[in-house]
């Protein structure tokens, strides 16, 4: 059937759905073909935010009187009525950012999965008893929402991170603020039609869409916000923490990732060749999980090098609504020019490229904004693509003398998201899972594909400390009150 192309979407605000005050609206082409747009969208101001504001505000005092079975009813409707149009948010999703469909699909499966995770929350413990000191008191826990809850959402998991933080903010009973990024906001709209479909109160959730140096910025600095949840870059990440410190809002951040697989001497490689690959280029590197630094032990370093250039030569580059297609475009011409100046950079400061480094000749991809699959080696320690995240399909390979070598190679970074290790060796497991200064370490696996009911969130400058998903998911959305009653 096929989505239609080029519609116009409005805000959905206080249950409506309105045009941007100002009228304004901006197109969002296709990144595997920029001739097509895919939908027209919203260019809200400062106004709209302070309206989806209010609305979340008027609506908070009966949805946090509601019990939490019945918010939770609420997301398992919705979690129902985004299966029934997972075609439809996935294309959509591959048609705003590029991933190929079935990483679409999979990610809105997640999505309704995460939805039904957050829905059993309604059910589950909030609190403990804590022996008082008075034998004639009863002392107890509880958990208060925080209130209006911000989202700040990136463009690289449509579906999944707008879930992740908007489903635990509904069912611990606040309301929320959802700005996605410009490049995916028709997906994010969708998912409002299904909690709209859901028949979630008019004001609980809010979505509104625009540039985020403008409404991202006028959200975090909002007076009526108590809280802001927030998955992008680093430097605007930092941005919105401090904006939301200012004012003493509750903030969250998850950012940016260098993350490290290690590949030990007695590495089962052909499974660490697949592992980097995934890990590494699947939905164009773009992940904050994704593979960037592949340090491998010296022994093995050439046998792992071949076999990943000869595994990487054979992805299929073009637009993820192909079925052939393994590696789609990056999700926007910005992000394009940015990773390819990253590549020039490795160049420039001496590293040898190996495979790939620039768009694909001609042909259909002319019109999209590709880069082919790209291996370095010789990369040292202090070039910026050591250092610095990418998020393109880019692998830089390291050599490390020894197993020991390589774990200070991997923590040698500013970044701690995620890193993975691959050997057969008890030993080497542990010192691994005890050394790496990461908030995910895996073993045998690759870096990326966070599980929903797992906390995730990083160390170091990936993150603001805290951790998203799971039961973590409870430290941030509320506060904890303790309460002692004495008759
Ligand atoms: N950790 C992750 O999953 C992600 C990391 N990134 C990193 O960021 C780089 C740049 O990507 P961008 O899309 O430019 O990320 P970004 O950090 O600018 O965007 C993330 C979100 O923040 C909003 N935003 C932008 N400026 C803002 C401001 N001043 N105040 C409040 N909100 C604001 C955006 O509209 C979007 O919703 C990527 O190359 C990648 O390295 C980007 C997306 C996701
Ligand atoms: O690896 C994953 O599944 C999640 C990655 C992620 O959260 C991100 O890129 O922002």
């Amino acid at each position: 059937m096929g989505i239609e192309l080029g519609k116009i979407y409005h805000n959905y605000i206080d249950g409506q759905w309105k045009p941007a005050l100002s009228g304004e609206q901006s197109p969002g082409v296709n990144p595997a073909n920029r001739r097509e747009v895919v939908a027209y969208l919203p260019q809200s101001g400062k106004p709209d935010v302070d309206a989806a504001v209010a609305a979340a505000r008027k609506a908070l005092p009966a949805w946090r009187g509601m019990s939490g079975t019945a918010r939770g009813d609420l997301l398992y409707r919705t979690a129902a009525i985004v299966e029934r149009r997972l075609d439809e948010i996935a294309e959509t999703m591959t048609r705003e950012m590029g991933k190929t469909l079935p990483e679409a699909k999979g990610e809105t499966a997640r999505g309704a999965a995460i939805l039904r995770y957050y829905a059993g929350e309604g059910m589950r413990k909030v609190g403990d008893v804590i022996p008082s000191s008075d034998g004639e008191a009863l002392m107890f826990t509880t958990r208060a929402p925080l209130g209006v809850v911000g989202v700040i959402a990136p463009w690289n998991f449509p579906v999944a991170i707008p879930i992740w933080k908007a489903a635990p903010a509904l069912v611990y009973g606040n309301t929320v603020v959802l700005k996605p990024a410009r490049e995916t906001g028709a997906t994010a709209l969708k998912l409002a039609e299904c909690f709209a479909e859901a028949g979630l109160p008019a004001g609980v959730l809010n979505v509104i869409c625009g540039s985020g140096a403008v409404i991202g910025e006028a959200l975090a600095e909002h007076p009526g916000v108590n809280g802001i949840t927030f998955t992008g870059s680093n430097a605007v990440g930092k941005k919105v923490g401090m904006a939301a410190f200012a004012r003493g809002a509750k903030y969250q951040l998850e950012m940016g990732g260098k993350n490290p697989i290690l590949v030990a001497e007695d590495a089962d490689l052909d499974l660490a060749v697949d592992a980097t690959i995934s890990g590494g280029l699947k939905s164009t590197g773009q992940k904050c999980t994704a593979t960037s630094r592949v340090i491998v032990v010296d022994d093995v370093y050439d046998a792992f090098r071949d076999k990943l250039l000869a595994k990487v030569r054979e992805l299929k580059v073009g637009d993820g609504m192909e079925p052939d297609t393994w590696l789609g475009p990056c999700a926007s011409d910005r992000q394009r020019e940015t990773v390819l100046s990253y590549i020039r950079k490795g160049v420039q400061e001496g590293a040898s490229l190996l495979l790939g480094g620039e768009q694909p000749p001609e042909g259909t991809l002319a019109d999209g904004y590709y880069v082919q699959p790209t291996v370095f080696e010789h990369v040292a320690r202090d070039m910026t693509i050591f250092r610095e995240e990418i998020f393109g399909p880019v692998l830089a390979l390291v050599r490390a003398p020894s197993f020991e070598a390589a774990v200070e190679a991997a923590n040698d970074s500013d970044f701690g998201l995620s890193a993975s290790v691959y050997t057969r060796d008890i030993g080497r497991m542990l010192a691994f899972v005890r050394d790496m200064e990461a908030g995910m370490v895996r073993v045998n696996a690759e870096t990326a594909g966070v599980e929903l009911q797992a906390p995730f969130g990083g160390m170091k400058q990936s993150s603001s400390h805290s951790r998203e998903q799971g039961q973590a998911a409870i430290e941030f959305f509320t506060s904890i009150k303790t309460v002692f009653v004495k008759g």
